[in-house]
This record gives structure tokens, sequence and C-alpha cells, in this order.
């Protein structure tokens, strides 16, 4: 026999919780419920508001407490559901159970039928995810996101002057500035934003196979798709009108796909950012009383990134996996989604770990300047692109009889390391026109960066 208690199995829920635990406010188990039980009491309200089948609207005060129910679902109430659950075997069921015996405290059983009129399980589930989901997206994820975003916009602005070596195929390549190269960043990023924003959340509402069959039983003169319409867009979601008796997830997959590839451009700002402080650029500021190598004492090692990159490609590979299964359910609905969906918050919950290590990664970091400078003041070759851009320009205006100046350049720094006296003499040498010359002359590997700078305004 164990000396535990039965454990978390994933880390989110033990080691990493305190960074995730928003999330499990919706897409827990116990969010999910307490957002079945708001859809149950909203419909009954809805019916009962709507004076169907003889019924007459319940009074305020006990609306009232009926719509206090989801808030108040603690973990008595958790518990009490979980033994409805352990007899029903149907989680919906146990929801609808749990309903009624309220409504039976507040003298409210002349209603009691009305709990889950005509809907079928799905009916209820698929508008409490939209509800949790949309939630947990708006109110956690994405300010997560806007955090990196904003720190990232913040140090694209503070070194967008700052001249780096490029490295195209980590060799050394024409310089741009680090703020620049982030900006890039903060660009993607800003994409995957506004989509995720604007993320449509559906729900439908058509009873067992989308037909509104029962419901047209129970009263045939009622416009039940405009019943269906208004009480779906009611809790502020997006009516689906042509389904079978799923939500057929088409919103999910695009979201958890917009959310995998910010997670992939995440994971290259994480693997960049890794290799600049490997190449000294960025230098880690150290945390008091942290510890680097268990062995090697000097060390400070960028454990932030490490991280943040593993728990992207979890949360990536989850996402992908629910994004291409949740689209197909066969016939008119299989059971396969119920337990995907409830990994909805695990894939969520390693993208919003990696994103708060990011974060925090971000805030331990300062520029290197010195080491910048250092760098390209030792790869001056950088420049052939720019004395062979400025023959060509030469001969093309008829200033220069060059008759090969990518050769002529090539002879000259292909695989060598060129010092700026080479480089002044080389042009020196050169014949093209006095202009051009004196702009070359002028140049150095610290301000062949472009218009990196101005390119920074793309993110403000
Ligand atoms: O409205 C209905 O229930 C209609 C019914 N389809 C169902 N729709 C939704 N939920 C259903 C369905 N069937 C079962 N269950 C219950 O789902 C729960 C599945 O548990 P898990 O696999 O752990 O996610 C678990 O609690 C199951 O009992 C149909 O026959 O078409």
């Amino acid at each position: 026999m164990s000396a535990l208690s039965p454990q978390p199995l994933s880390p989110l829920d033990g080691r990493y919780a305190s960074a995730v635990s928003e999330l499990g406010e919706f897409l827990s188990e116990a969010g999910l419920n307490r957002a079945r039980i708001q859809v149950e009491v909203e419909w009954l309200i809805y019916l009962t508001d709507h004076s169907l089948f003889g019924s007459t609207p319940i009074d305020l005060e006990k609306q009232r407490q009926l719509r206090q129910l989801a808030p108040n679902f603690g973990d008595d109430e958790v518990a009490e559901l979980g033994a409805l659950e352990s007899t029903t075997k149907h989680d919906v069921k146990a929801v609808e159970y749990y309903v009624r015996r309220r409504l039976s405290e507040l003298g409210l059983n002349d209603i009691a039928e009305l709990t889950h009129f005509a809907a079928t399980s799905e009916d209820i589930n698929n508008l409490s995810y939209a509800l949790v989901i949309r939630d947990a997206v708006t109110e956690v994820w994405l300010p997560a996101f806007r955090a990196v975003i904003d720190e990232l916009r913040t140090q694209a602005v503070q070194y967008r002057d700052d001249a780096m070596l490029a490295r195209t195929h980590g060799q050394p390549a024409t310089p741009t500035t680090m703020g620049k190269e982030l900006a890039v960043t903060v660009y993607r990023l800003e994409r995957i934003r506004k989509q995720v924003e604007a993320a449509e959340y559906l729900g439908k509402f058509s009873g067992a196979t989308g037909t509104f069959a029962a419901h047209l039983s129970a009263e045939a003169d009622l416009d039940w798709q405009a019943v269906s319409r208004e009480f779906v867009t009611s809790l502020g979601l997006t009516w689906n009108p042509l389904t079978t008796q799923i939500e057929s997830h088409d919103w999910q997959a695009e979201l958890y796909s917009q959310v995998a590839h910010g997670n992939r451009i995440l994971h290259n700002l994480c693997t960049d950012v890794w290799t600049y402080i490997s190449l000294g650029y960025f230098t880690q500021i150290p945390v008091v009383g942290a510890t680097g190598s268990s062995t090697m004492p000097h060390k400070i090692n960028p454990i932030k990134f490490e991280n943040a990159e593993a728990n992207l490609e979890l949360s990536s590979a989850l996402l992908d996996s629910l994004a291409q299964t949740l689209v197909t359910s066969r016939l008119q609905r299989d059971l396969t989604d119920s337990t995907t969906q409830r990994n909805v918050g695990v894939a969520l919950g390693h993208s919003l770990l990696a994103l708060s290590n990011i974060t925090s990664g971000l805030g331990q970091i300062s520029l290197n300047r010195e080491l910048l400078s250092a760098d390209l003041d030792t790869n001056w070759e950088v420049l052939a692109e720019a004395i062979q851009t400025v023959v060509r320009a030469e001969i093309t205006a008829g200033r220069s009889s060059i008759t090969d100046p990518y050769a002529l350049l090539k002879e000259l720094t292909r695989g060598k390391r060129i010092g700026a006296d080479d480089l002044a003499t080389f042009v020196d040498g050169l014949d093209i026109g006095g202009a051009a010359k004196q702009r070359l002359l002028a140049l150095t590997p610290h301000t062949y960066v472009g218009i990196s700078s101005a390119l920074v305004e793309h993110i403000l």
C-alpha cells in the first residue's frame, strides 16, 4: 500500500497549478457543470417567461435565487452532483436532477417538468462548452497572450536602434537590429491575437437530431427556430441553425488551430531568444537565491524559455488533436467528443504555462550591447553585399567599367575575415563614382541596418 493519497497525474494540477489554476475556474469538470446548471436554469426561465404550456413567469426573487445556483456551485454542490451522477451514470441527467431538487426547495415543483425540456444532453453541453471556452480564452488565455506581446513590443522599441549581426543559416549576414527582429514576432503574434479575439462561439439548441421534432410534437404552432436562436444568442453565443445532434465543433477547430499557430510562433521566439542568450547577446539577470546548475556554480540557465518551448509543444499537440478529431462524429452523433473536450483545459493550460514563463523569462534578460557591437566589428565582410549592389548601380548608371561585381566581391570575401582597413582599401580602389565611393566608405556593419529602426513603427 502506498503512503501517498491519490496524486494528480498532470503536472498542470500539481507542480504548475499556481500558473494555470485560473483556467480551472472555467475548464474544469466543476466549471463545466456550473455552466450546465446556468444553461438549464436559463432555459427554464426562458420557457416560463414566455408562458409556454400554461406556465407563468417565475417571480423575480425566485429567478434571482435560481440564477445564483451556478455562481454558488461550490465544493459541497460538486459532491452532491457527483453522488447523483454515480446513480444516473449520465452526467447531464445528473445536472437535471440537481436543478429539479433546487426547484423543489424553492417551491417550484409545478414547473419541474420544464427542466431540460425537449433538450438533448448536447443542447446543454454545447452551449456550456461554448460559454466556458469563451470565458477561458477571453478572461485568461488572451490576457496572458497580450502580456507577452506587450513585453515584446516594449523591448522591440527599446532595442530598435541596437545593430546586431544577422545569422541566416547560422552564418554572419546583413545586420539588423534586435528591436526589428523582436518586432517581427510582435507583428506575427498580433495577427493571431486579432484572429482569436474575433473567434466565433457557436451554439445549437434543436433537440435530439437537430430537427426540433420533440418541440413540435409538444407545440406545433410555435416558431421553434426563432426560440432556439433567441435563446442561444441571449447567452452571447452565435446561433448554429443546422446540425446533427451535436454542434459541429467547427468553431472549436478554428480556434484551436489559431492558438496552436500562436504557440508555434512563440516556440520560434523561445528558441531564438535561447540562441541569443547562448551567443551572449542577451544577458540573464541573476535571480537572488536561485541556482543555475547543481554542479556548475557559474551558470544561469535559460530554463524559462526551455520550459515554455516544451509546454508549447505539448499544447499544440493536444490542440491539433482536438482540431482534427472534434470535427467528425459518426452519423448523427458519437460520444468521442465528450471525453476529448474534457481536455480543452489541459491544452490551453500548457500554453498558459508557457506564456507565463515567457513573460517572466523576458523580464530576466537584458541586451549586451558591448557584445553586439564587438560581433559586428569582427564581421566587416557583411558589407560585401552593399559594395556589390552599389557597383551594380554604378555600372548601370555608366559610372563604372567593372564587369562582374559579384565575382569581385566573392573573391575578396568568401569564407574570409576582412577588417575595416582591408575593405576601405578595396573600396578606395574601385572604379565607381565619387559620391558612391564616399557612401560606401562611410558604411560600417553598425550602420548597415537599412530602415530596421523605422520598421518597428509597424507594431506601434
Ligand atoms: O441526450 C442524450 O443523452 C442523448 C444520447 N447522447 C448522449 N449525448 C450526450 N451525453 C451522453 C449521451 N449518451 C450518454 N451520455 C453521457 O455522456 C457522458 C460521457 O462521459 P465521458 O466519456 O467520460 O465524457 C456519460 O455521462 C454518458 O452517460 C443519445 O442517445 O443520443
